[in-house]
This record gives structure tokens, C-alpha cells and sequence, in this order.
């Protein structure tokens, strides 16, 4: 089994995830500020999360080697990508205190939870599988957006959101994490229990991410 065969496995969660409404108002720039700003807020709480679940697999690599691999993407985490968010939240005027301060709304818990019960509870290739969609996902969601022609440029606020996912820095960090997936996977046989389960978590995690989208407009219409 391999990262193609996951995603084949929940091919329309996967485009749901994807090509979602969010990411198409990101590129072309219209996607409303509250939106991407409850978006962004949420992220900052994710990321802290996500770190730890990256922690974790350093916990659960068995030698040096092992361990660098979600070392790297755990210095990543903290050094490159939150810059993102916290430069965006400096513009609103919002302190990297303030944005400790905001209570995680019910889809952050619930899909970061999700991550860490399943490197709790599983092996390092659960845990993996749970990190896939966000690591692969963001890399093919940075690409996309990049190429894609509806890619509005010129004044668009969230430009750097997409430069940042389509950058070198983040891509290659989605390179090393999809090859170690790919690693373990080859070891599972695509018919055998540990496949079923492997699938089931990443599905799931995928399913999170559409409703992480979702929780920008849902609470811009409350
Ligand atoms: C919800 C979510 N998924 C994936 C990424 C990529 O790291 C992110 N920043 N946030």
C-alpha cells in the first residue's frame, strides 16, 4: 500500500477537502476577513497540537534516523509555519498572548484529538496516517493554488498564506513526510486489518479537515 492508495481509498472526502469552497475564494481573494481570520486563529491552537502529535512520533521512532524525520517537521511547525499566522494576526492587531487566549473551537479539539489518540493508541504508521492529510493535503492544496489560472495575484490578502504552502520550504517537508509514509505503508498488505484501520484514520482525519474549513463560515453566520 502506499499515500496514492490512501487517498483513492476516500477519493471524493478527498476532493471535498481539496477543492473546498474556502481555498477557492483564497486563491481568487474573496473569501470574507472574518472567515479567514476565525480560520487562522484556530490553526495557531491546531498547530500547538499538531507540534505535540510530531513529538509524539519522535516518542514512538525506534533509532536516530526515525527521529529526525518528524524532528525536522516539528522545527518546521514551530519555526516556519506559525510565523504565518502570528505575522497575519499582528496585522489585525492581535498579540501571540491573544491568540493563546482564545478557547479552541469544537472542530479544533476534535480533529487534533483524533491525531494524538491515534499515535496514542497505535502504531508510529497510525499516527503517521493520521498527520497525512494535513502535511500532503496542504502541499497539493499550495501546488494547486499556485497554478491554478482563477489564482488571483495582485492585491489578494491571502497571497501569503498561498506562497507559504506552495513554497520550497513547505513542500519539501511534504516530500520527506509523504516518503516516510510510503516507507511504512509498503510493509502493509492494501487487504490486511491493519490497512482497514490505517484507511479508517486517515479518511477520518480528512473528513476533519473539510469541517476545519467549515468552522470560519459557521461561525461568521452566528
Ligand atoms: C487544519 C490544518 N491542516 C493542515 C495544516 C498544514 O500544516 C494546517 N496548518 N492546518
Amino acid at each position: 500500500m502506499n499515500t496514492a492508495d490512501l487517498i483513492a481509498s476516500c477519493q471524493q472526502d478527498w476532493n471535498d477537502y481539496t477543492r473546498h469552497r474556502f481555498l477557492i475564494e483564497l486563491g481568487n481573494g474573496t473569501l470574507p476577513k472574518e472567515v479567514f481570520q476565525h480560520y487562522l486563529e484556530q490553526d495557531y491552537l491546531f498547530l500547538i497540537q499538531f507540534s505535540r502529535a510530531y513529538a509524539l512520533a519522535v516518542y514512538k521512532s525506534d533509532n536516530f534516523a526515525e527521529m529526525r524525520k518528524p524532528l525536522e517537521a516539528l522545527h518546521g511547525l514551530i519555526s516556519h509555519e506559525t510565523r504565518l499566522h502570528v505575522e497575519y494576526c499582528e496585522q489585525w492587531g492581535l498579540t501571540e498572548q491573544d491568540m493563546m487566549n482564545i478557547p479552541e473551537a469544537t472542530g479544533t479539539v476534535a480533529y487534533t484529538r483524533l491525531v494524538l489518540d491515534a499515535g496514542q493508541s497505535g502504531s508510529l504508521t497510525d499516527l503517521y496516517a493520521a498527520l497525512a492529510p494535513c502535511s500532503i493535503g496542504y502541499g497539493h492544496i499550495g501546488r494547486w493554488l499556485a497554478n491554478s489560472p482563477n489564482t488571483v495575484w495582485e492585491g489578494n490578502p491571502y497571497r501569503e498564506w498561498i506562497e507559504t504552502y506552495n513554497g520550497e520550504e513547505y513542500q519539501a517537508g511534504v516530500q520527506a513526510s509523504q516518503e516516510q509514509l510510503d516507507e511504512l505503508l509498503a510493509e502493509i498488505p492494501d487487504d490486511s486489518r491493519s490497512a482497514a484501520r490505517i484507511k479508517k484514520i486517515f479518511r477520518s482525519a480528512t473528513c476533519m479537515e473539510v469541517a476545519f474549513w467549515e468552522q470560519g463560515y459557521e461561525a461568521l453566520a452566528s
